[in-house]
């Protein structure tokens, strides 16, 4: 598993992690959530091993993240960040190929092209395999990357393969409601069927109620409070994390809740 511990991080004169700690666990879907500027991305990007804080540490499968080579690193984990820009015209397909560089010498040309195509497929990406990819929607390129993110996780032939973690920055920020459903469905059967760790910051409560199996809610750098869904996803947690009342009722198509943020016109905090 992949475990930050007591993380703190001081930036700008202020605290944007604060004694931070959480768990990622392969075949699990842990989620983040909290206000913006709560330190979400800087969680994420600490769990990356992109950003070292000042005290604490981040440890995956037992094994000091700070102390892995690059190549290691890069087969354990990898990142879908929040923005990406490339100004260079890389087809799609050689952006999927990027994720093997760190095992570029491992796999045949054949091997390679195999898995940028298998990826291609599962992403419904094949009609764009030769698309410029700074041509494609905000959405499409999501899809893109995460193609991308899933080749360098793919489990190396060779060798046998450990624990690996997906790490997604708002995943389903720049995509349509249909393909935010698809794209965390994909993410969550990643985890279930191939033991994926996943880590994801969302902004939606009802994705997160019904893919998430953890639930970390942020605020000012803080865990305000974390565990499994079904009992951390309650109206005081979210009205402490968020200051937004809601209603939390049955969901009528499956077995969970349904969240109902409440607009402010009506009494703010309603005595129950
Ligand atoms: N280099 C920096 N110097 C000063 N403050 C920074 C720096 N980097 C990030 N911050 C601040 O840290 C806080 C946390 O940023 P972070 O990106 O982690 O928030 P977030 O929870 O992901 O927010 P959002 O939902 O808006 O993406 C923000 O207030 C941000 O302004």
């Amino acid at each position: 598993m992949m475990r930050a511990k007591g993380l703190s991080l001081h930036l700008g004169g202020r605290a944007i992690l604060d004694q931070v700690s959480c768990t990622v666990r392969p075949g699990q879907v842990t989620v983040v959530m909290g206000q913006n500027g709560a330190g979400k991305s800087t969680l994420l990007q600490c769990l990356a091993g992109s950003v070292g804080a000042d005290a604490g540490a981040v440890e995956v499968d037992g094994q000091c993240l700070a102390a892995l080579p690059p190549e290691e690193l890069a087969a354990k984990r990898a990142v879908l960040a929040q923005s990406v820009h490339l100004s260079f015209p890389l087809t799609v397909a050689e952006v999927i190929e990027m994720g093997c560089y760190a095992r570029y010498q491992q796999w045949t040309a054949r091997q390679r092209t195999a898995r940028i195509d298998h990826y291609l497929t599962l992403l419904d990406l094949q009609p764009f395999r030769d698309r410029s990819f700074p041509t494609l929607s905000g959405g499409e390129q999501k899809r893109v990357l995460l193609a991308k993110c899933l080749l360098q996780l793919d489990a190396d032939p060779a060798a046998p393969s450990g624990n690996r973690y997906l790490l997604l920055d708002e995943p389903t920020a720049a995509l349509d409601i249909g393909q935010q459903f698809r794209f965390i469905d994909l993410a969550t059967s990643l985890a279930r069927k191939r033991g994926l760790g996943v880590f994801a910051v969302l902004h939606d409560l009802n994705l997160a109620a019904r893919f998430a199996d953890e639930i970390i809610f942020l605020r000012d750098g803080r865990v305000l409070a974390s565990g499994p869904t079904h009992a951390i996803l309650t109206r005081t947690t979210i009205r402490d994390t968020f200051d937004v009342d809601c209603l939390i009722q049955e969901h009528p198509h499956y077995a969970g809740p349904l969240i109902t943020t409440l607009p402010y016109e009506r009494p703010y905090f309603a005595p129950a």
